[in-house]
């Protein structure tokens, strides 16, 4: 199937002279979350704002569902529902009338039984006929997605959606999400909190300094930190590894003091008490053990390091 949103080579340049996105390409699959990761100012929103038409490409091309967003603006944009970061609500407007709004933007003819779905789907029935101000943050927030998806968009964009939000109303968002994919929604999410990505996304893309560095599975991420590195510190240096410990993956740090084992901590059997009765067979001596895990933080610190370098 071909991707539902294809970004090619998209290069933002701002009136300033500022390079805001560096030819960026990325295939989005219909009905997968991902999530882009970066810290502030990667350009997370520039390039959200660029697939959803609102902000002009100065090179390369976006197409939603096959369209053209320039060429085929309407048709484009009519697949994609976006959330903006901030709440822009009007206090005294009831929940159901800028629902309603939303959607009659979109040329859609009315349909109140959609909405009251969608609704629903966002615990805002009973809320229906409130006012904005009488909603909590939280609540807000969703009648931001209801708005969203109120002309019944394929493509969900959500630019931190849970910015500044307690853990719970968190932990809620991202129940939410994970109802709207079982709809078969596509989500784009942005955050710059890792374990936001770590909790909901099928895939992780991480963005700094408008380049993508790297879009890969969770899966696969998980995969890389399910990798734990036991250090062992020598009382004395060695200039090489015994014989008899190469059946282990063992490398040699710190100048000769320090055997570093890397393992799967997943592994049923890890290996380390083999480890530790086989090195007492050589003329090496312990003298600390550490356990250490590369995490997904890790993963997105080193990458953006190295891009600083
Ligand atoms: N209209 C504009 N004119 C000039 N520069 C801009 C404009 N909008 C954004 N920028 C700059 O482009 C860069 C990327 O901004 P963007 O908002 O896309 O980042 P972000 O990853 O979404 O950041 P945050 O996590 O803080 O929201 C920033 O350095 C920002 O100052």
């Amino acid at each position: 199937m071909p991707p539902i949103v294809s970004v090619d080579s998209l290069t933002k340049t701002y009136g300033s002279g500022f390079e805001a996105l560096k030819s960026v390409s990325l295939a989005i699959e219909e009905g997968e979350i991902l999530a882009l990761l970066g810290p502030n100012g990667a350009g997370k929103t520039t390039l959200i704002s660029t697939i959803c038409g609102i902000t002009v490409p100065t090179k390369g091309r976006v197409t939603v569902g096959g369209h053209d967003i320039l060429e085929d603006y309407r048709a484009a944009r009519s697949l994609i529902g976006l959330v903006p970061q901030e709440i822009n609500l009007e206090p005294f407007e009831r929940v159901i009338d800028t629902v309603r709004f939303s959607r009659g933007l979109f040329g859609k003819a009315p349909n109140d039984v959609e909405l009251d779905r969608i609704l629903d789907k966002l615990s805002l029935t009973d809320k229906k006929t409130s006012k904005i101000m009488e909603l909590s943050g939280g609540m807000k927030r969703r009648v931001m997605i209801a708005k969203a998806l109120s002309h019944e968009p394929r493509i969900l964009f959500l630019d931190e959606p849970t910015a500044g939000v307690d853990v719970e109303l968190r932990r809620d968002m991202w129940e939410t999400v994970a109802e709207l994919k079982a709809d078969g929604v596509t989500i784009i999410l942005t955050t710059h909190y890792i374990e936001e990505a770590e909790a909901i996304a099928d895939r992780v893309g991480v963005i700094n300094k408008g380049e993508i560095l790297l879009v890969e599975s969770k899966a696969e991420l998980m995969a890389q930190m399910g990798q734990k590195e036991l250090k062992i510190s020598l009382a004395e240096p060695t200039e090489a590894i015994p014989y008899i410990l190469a059946e282990f993956d063992l490398r040699l740090s710190d100048g000769g003091t320090c055997l570093i084992y890397t393992y799967d901590r997943r592994a049923e059997r890890t290996g380390i008490t083999k480890l530790l009765s086989t090195l007492q067979q050589t003329p090496l001596e312990l003298d600390d053990i550490q356990t250490q895990q590369s995490s997904l933080e890790d993963i997105f610190v080193g990458l953006v390091k190295e891009q600083q370098a």
